[in-house]
């Protein structure tokens, strides 16, 4: 009988990634003698560890997978329910679990995050990564692997075909030039050499070239996908991991550009309609070099150019789809085009009392002319924290302003082994095409960009040790007007922070 006596919670919280957790948190610690009620679906939380902040908005923290007894230990007001949410009812004010749990809420955040978007749904040969879970069926299929293929242009597949060791990757990309979702063509040059097997890199003399920006391209699949519930990984989750196939090489790279996968054959199938595929091409630059293959595999793709590949298996890093399924039925949830619960400056969507953080929701009230969304644990952070000072602002009457992280798109990451830091408009989003760029590159070493407007810096990519993160952040958020520095803002023999500190 108890099991359908409700749960009752002024504030419920549902997930265990960052942004449940760290909403969780922050509400736990303003109201210590209210029960905060967090159900999640998998048996463990993601816990924020060594939070540091580098500079006004840049952030960096270890993530922790924990125990859920954890947190409760941590946060004795914090009370963990393990199951899953199957349903909704915001009239009603209630959740209820897959274990046939309810539960009762004043104010509900939703923080479910998102899922990998598969290109090819329920084929056994396509993987997506998302969890611990997903990456250790990866890490099992690799090592078993002569060759796989990589389809996706964002962060996971940079991030592959870089680690993966003794294993030939066909990397399928539908842009010219790799890392669309960070980088634009010239930071993809400079990346380059590092996926070839010499690292032999010469530093050259300081190139600075000016040019205008041809804007770019943001196409969106169209596939849902599995049915994963665990959180999403955090920085470094591939250092756990033995990213290792079946050869004795390190990098082994071919990169087939502007093509997207067309059909996939399983072997049987390849062999009756007598489709030929090509080898692993000898040389990244001439693609003449591959040829007729004899060996058989048990998956092939048909690229959109035509071209057929064999391999072990293929990895999906296609991006991801907001977990919202389980709480549309009966709610009137407004959807943003990527399909996550809009909300807006206050954290709130569009149904009473219901808040969402994180991958799951998507900003939907007008930006800061330099920030923009894009589902990164950073965001997941900032946005369960910020949405828990609006719930409890809500809940006294009281009012809020948005919160400073919002003003500034920042993130630091590391791709290929190098430092990046990610400001602003970086890649011109949405700016007008009268923008102009400003590069400095050292090859091997570093790689700086940034993008002016009207004599004001809109944003920057900085690769490599460059230093200038805090001096960059400063001239984005004040908006000076930078004319009168002309090129002398990015020479390397004058220290622009003497001029602006
Ligand atoms: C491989 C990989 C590498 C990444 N690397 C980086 C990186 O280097 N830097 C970076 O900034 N970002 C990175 N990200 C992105 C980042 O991990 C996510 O943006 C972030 O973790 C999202 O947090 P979240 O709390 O919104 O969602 P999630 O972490 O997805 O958590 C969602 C939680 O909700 C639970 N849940 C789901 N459905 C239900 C339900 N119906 N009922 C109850 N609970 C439910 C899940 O169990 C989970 O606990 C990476 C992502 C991946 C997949
Ligand atoms: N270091 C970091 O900051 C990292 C961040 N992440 C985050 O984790 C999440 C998941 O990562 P990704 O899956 O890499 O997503 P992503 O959004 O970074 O990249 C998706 C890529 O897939 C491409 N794509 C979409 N549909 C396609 C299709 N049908 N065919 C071919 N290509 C297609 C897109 O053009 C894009 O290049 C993202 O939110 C990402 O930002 C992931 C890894 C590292």
């Amino acid at each position: 009988m108890a099991a359908h006596v409700p749960v009752r919670g002024r504030f419920v919280v549902v997930g265990g990634g960052i942004a449940g957790v760290t909403c969780a948190e922050r509400l736990a610690t303003e109201f210590p003698s209210e029960d905060i009620v967090l159900v999640t679906a998998s048996p463990v939380i993601k816990a924020v560890t060594n939070f540091r902040q580098v500079s006004k908005t840049l952030e960096e923290f270890d993530v922790e997978e924990q125990p859920s007894t954890m947190l409760e230990k941590r946060y004795p007001n914090i009370k963990v329910i393990e199951s899953g949410v199957k349903e909704l009812k915001s009239q009603e004010h209630k959740i209820f679990t897959e274990d046939g749990k309810q539960c009762i809420y004043e104010k509900l955040c939703l923080c479910a995050g998102a899922k990998p978007k598969l290109i090819f749904e329920e084929n056994p040969y396509v993987l997506g990564i998302r969890d611990t879970d997903s990456a250790q069926v990866f890490q099992n299929h690799l090592a078993k692997a002569k060759r796989i293929a990589v389809v996706g242009n964002g962060g996971i597949a940079l991030e592959l075909v870089y680690e993966i060791e003794g294993c030939e990757v066909i990397w399928a990309i539908k842009d010219k030039a790799i890392g669309n979702t960070f980088f634009d063509a010239g930071a993809a040059e400079f990346l380059i050499p590092k996926l070839t097997a010499e690292k032999l890199e010469t530093a050259i003399a300081c190139k600075r070239t000016k040019y205008t920006t041809d804007g770019s391209e943001k196409e969106e699949g169209s596939v849902a996908a599995a049915d994963k519930l665990g959180s999403a990984l955090g920085p470094d989750w591939h250092e756990g991991l033995h990213l290792k196939g079946t050869k004795e090489f390190s990098h082994k790279v071919h990169i087939e550009t502007l093509c997207e996968i067309k059909k996939i054959y399983l072997q049987q199938e390849f062999k009756q309609l007598q489709k030929t595929s090509l080898s692993f091409p000898k040389d990244n630059s001439d693609n003449q070099n591959a040829h007729l293959e004899e060996e058989l595999w048990p998956v092939y793709m048909e690229l959109t150019n035509g071209k057929i590949y064999g391999c072990d298996f293929i990895v999906s890093a296609t991006g991801v789809v907001p977990n919202v399924k389980p709480f549309l039925d009966g709610n009137n949830f407004a959807l943003g085009e990527d399909g996550g619960l809009k909300v807006d400056k206050h954290m709130h969507s569009s149904v009473a009392d219901i808040y969402a953080a994180g991958d799951i929701c998507t900003a939907s009230w007008e930006p800061s002319p330099v920030w923009q969304q894009m589902r990164l644990w950073t965001q997941a952070r900032q946005m369960g924290w910020y949405a828990a000072k609006c719930m409890v602002a809500d809940s006294l009457g009281e009012s809020i302003d948005m919160d400073f992280s919002f003003e500034l798109f920042a993130h630091v990451t590391k791709f290929f082994n190098y430092k990046v830091v990610l400001l602003g408009k970086y890649n011109a989003q949405g700016l007008d095409l009268d923008c102009e760029l400003m590069l400095r590159c050292t090859k091997g070493q570093e790689y700086i960009k940034v993008v002016m407007q009207n004599g004001r810096m809109m944003g920057a990519v900085l690769i490599g040790e460059t230093d200038l993160e805090e001096t960059f952040e400063n001239l984005i958020l004040n908006q000076m007007d930078l004319s009168a520095y002309g090129e002398d803002l990015l020479n390397p023999n004058v220290d622009i922070e003497d001029y602006f500190d």
